[in-house]
């Protein structure tokens, strides 16, 4: 049947009720004035159940997607009765790991919905640079293989400054201008006066044409060429044909309206009714340049440029003449000969080929992500057709550095730490330069666990899935700490599943890592998951990974981050009020904490604020507590304002034991019991992973024994093996002021050799900027 324009029997029963609809209103509109209340009630409820009916249908069809480890379920009618997931519940459904099975044992996946609507600001990774007034860190495994690279780099610089720039003559838009790649989203508009009819059809294929010689022959996206523009002699389509049928003429080569009969569609119940009528030869041509038979279909999308050749002998079409779409934001060259933006990252456009040597070029597909030090863009390898992920380092020598560190990393632990790729760390399967731009290219992975959530509407995952990814998770940190390196920037965006229909998973980004023993950097880790060893100041080791852990855990059962602070000073009273004060070691030792503390020893007159109280929250040691909000504003001329408070209970325990429970189970003692002992371990496992004291702080092996993670049950006491205390006895209580061993008594007085010279001052002065 040739009639693409013709109504299938679904959108015509549509437009029937839409009609009907529209009647209805037009009724109720008049009746306003005219006619009686209860006429108007009993015609308003005619046209609910029509809405209602209307609507039915579409919302089963919606809502029922197919979990590939379990049964088809449709998802929690309380979400589509009350229209929670209009347009969140859509995109949960794409992805089966929020369905059924991970949901926990007959849980609905939306089971926790957060009080929570707008979730707090991400937190912003810190760019390690931007504190640094040295910016000398060489690689940490092979310097010497770094000036290789950096080499290369300065070679490609000086080619560059040389030669000149090849942009090909259809990247030039109508000014000449040296950038202007135009995205196919930019059309040209009209030189002449717009109309309807202009814009939705080419002027060729209107009868005004001839009149329309100045407007631009050819539509957005065309694929005409200006100077082959199809003129109003030729051919037009067919659809345009049947459109001007009964009103003009017979063209060439068309049938006459009178032979065009145009099909009428017919309601078809059964595939029996389907009685195709075989047309041997077609009354009219059809597009195919062999002469013969094509179907519409294949003619409209297979063939369509064999198609419009025939519309067209002007006609041609080369690929690399489409218009690219820029995947770079801003899109004006500025640097790098007008190959880098204002931020250093190179101009990244679909169909683009990065790299250059034979199986080692790689096409430019889609962009994945952005960050701190470049862009992630999905390419597939051209010799190989193999689909990767491949991060654009920004060519600023501070990134390009740091980045050859991260490939320095990746490629021991891909090659002699997990050889057998079983540790959930992410694959690098190679680097390449392209135009003064470090490329890394990785195994392509899929969404990360803040999209996870996000898709979940931040409602807090099914404790199965939590402890799936947490066993995933302390296993690399396990593999990590065995290597001595600090990942240094855990965090749910740097957590990609493997694929987004198996709760399998792998740690990315180690481009802010070290090794344990060459910890330089002191502004690092996303604010939200920042150790408080980190905040205080203090010297940090593997054991600042595990701190991220327990704020990702709590997150993916939270739905929204544990600790959202707004600022480091905020950050810090957060977790004072969440999870009590640091030893006082700690704060004793912290080269940051006159900022964020009082100190009892150095205040006159006591501590005592004027509410009479001595402002302390939690099981404060004696010698410190938190500055207030107008002690701190004052002091640095800042704007600080309270936490703003997500969760009704600030106590850590009581977040979590308080959480409310979905509806599902709210009716079912056995499954609140049984969701009660959960949370209770849960609680246990925070609290040894999110133990202020580093020293203290569960290592990932001791973690992974926990019945949280083994899944035994859970007595309601448990110490790792080789330690005495249970986390719950130990916790914010270590009040001592005894340095403990191996950290130095004067540490606070003097420098510690792992830190820059000059970075601690450096770095006060710009995070109070920060803060
Ligand atoms: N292998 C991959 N497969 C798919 N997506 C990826 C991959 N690697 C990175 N991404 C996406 O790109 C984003 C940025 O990647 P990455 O964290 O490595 O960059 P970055 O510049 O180091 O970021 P940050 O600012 O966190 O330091 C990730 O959050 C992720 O969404």
């Amino acid at each position: 049947m040739w009639n693409p324009l013709y109504l299938s029997s679904e959108d015509q029963e549509q437009l029937k009720k839409q009609q009907q609809q529209q009647g209805l209103q037009q009724r109720l509109h008049q009746m306003d004035r005219r006619q009686s209340q209860s006429q108007r009630v009993q015609l308003q409820q005619q046209q609910q159940q029509q809405q209602q009916q209307q609507q039915q249908p579409q919302r089963q069809v919606q809502f029922t997607f197919t979990n590939p480890w379990g049964n088809n379920e449709e998802l929690d009618p309380y979400y589509s009765s009350t229209g929670i997931g209009n347009t969140g519940l859509e995109a949960s459904n794409t992805n089966p790991l929020l369905a059924t099975e991970y949901a926990g044992d007959g849980f609905d996946p939306y089971r926790r919905k957060s009080s929570l609507v707008i979730p707090p600001a991400r937190a912003p990774n810190p760019n390690p640079f931007e504190y640094d007034d040295r910016n000398t860190y060489a690689g940490v495994y092979d310097p010497q293989r770094q000036n290789q690279i950096r080499n290369m780099l300065l070679a490609q610089q000086q080619q560059q400054l040389t030669g000149t720039r090849f942009i090909p003559s259809s990247f030039y838009g109508p000014t000449g201008d040296l950038h202007r790649r135009q995205s196919v989203a930019v059309h040209y508009p009209p030189s002449g006066p717009t109309n309807l009819a202009s814009v939705t059809n080419p002027p060729a294929f209107t009868q005004a044409a001839g009149a329309a010689t100045n407007m631009m022959p050819y539509r957005r996206l065309s694929c005409y060429p200006p100077s082959t523009s199809p003129t109003a002699s030729l051919q037009p389509p067919y659809k345009q044909l049947r459109r001007d049928a009964g009103t003009q003429g017979p063209m060439v080569g068309a049938p006459t309206p009178q032979q065009f009969k145009i099909p009428q569609m017919q309601k078809c119940n059964a595939k029996a009714e389907l009685k195709p009528t075989l047309n041997t030869t077609p009354k009219y041509r059809r597009a195919s340049l062999n002469s013969k038979t094509i179907s519409p279909l294949i003619a409209l999308t297979k063939g369509l440029i064999t198609t419009y050749s025939l519309c067209s002998p002007d006609f041609s079409y080369q690929t690399s003449k489409n218009p690219k779409r820029v995947l770079t934001k801003p899109s004006e060259g500025k640097y790098n000969g007008g190959y880098d933006n204002v931020n250093s990252d190179y101009i990244l456009y679909v169909n683009d080929v990065l790299g250059t040597e034979q199986n080692r070029k790689y096409l430019v597909l889609d962009i994945l992500g952005q960050g701190t030090f470049g862009q992630v863009v999905k390419c597939q390898n051209i010799l190989t057709k193999k689909i990767v992920a491949v991060k654009v380092v920004k060519s600023r020598e501070e990134h390009l550095t740091q980045s050859i560190t991260e490939a320095r990393i990746l490629d021991l632990l891909n090659t002699k730490v997990d050889p057998l790729n079983k540790h959930h760390i992410l694959q690098l399967y190679d680097t390449f330069v392209h135009k003064n731009h470090l490329c890394l290219v990785f195994e392509l992975l899929s969404n990360n666990l803040y999209e996870l959530l996000k898709q979940n509407q931040f409602h807090g995952l099914s404790m199965r899935l939590i402890k799936t990814f947490t066993v995933q998770l302390l296993d690399a940190l396990c593999v990590l700490k065995d290597s001595k390196l600090v990942h240094c920037d855990l965090k749910p965006e740097n957590v990609l599943l493997c694929s987004p229909d198996r709760p399998d998973l792998k740690v990315i980004d180690f481009g802010s890592s070290c090794e344990e023993r060459r910890t330089i950097y002191t502004y690092i880790q996303s604010r939200f998951y920042r150790a408080p060893e980190v905040l205080f100041g203090i010297p940090y080791s593997t054991s600042i990974d595990m701190w991220s852990l327990g704020c990702i855990v709590a997150e993916l059962f939270l739905g929204i981050p544990i600790l959202p602070g707004v600022s480091e000073f905020n950050q810090v009273s957060r977790i004072v009020e969440c999870l009590g004060y640091p030893p006082v070691w700690i704060m004793d030792m912290g080269k940051n904490t006159d900022r964020f503390m009082k100190n009892y020893d150095t205040v006159e007159g006591g501590l005592l604020l004027a509410d009479g109280t001595d402002g302390r929250m939690g099981s404060p040691p004696m010698k410190y507590r938190l500055k207030t909000v107008d002690e701190y504003n004052e002091e640095y001329s800042a704007n600080e304002q309270p936490s703003k408070q997500y969760f009704k209970w600030s106590k850590m325990p009581d977040i979590i034991k308080n959480y409310r429970y979905s509806k599902k189970i709210k009716g079912n003692p056995e499954l609140i019991e049984q969701e009660q002992r959960d949370r209770d371990c849960l609680i246990h496992f925070l609290k040894g992973v999110l133990n202020i004291n580093p020293l203290e702080r569960w290592t990932p092996q001791q973690a992974s024994m926990h019945p949280f993670v083994t899944q035994q049950p859970f007595t309601g006491e448990w110490y790792p093996p080789g330690t005495l205390q249970s986390p719950t006895t130990t916790n914010n209580s270590t009040a001592k002021s005894s340095v403990p061993p191996g950290m130095s008594k004067n540490f606070g007085n003097t420098k510690h050799p792992s830190l820059q010279e000059g970075t601690a001052k450096e770095f006060n002065r710009l995070r109070i900027g920060e803060d």
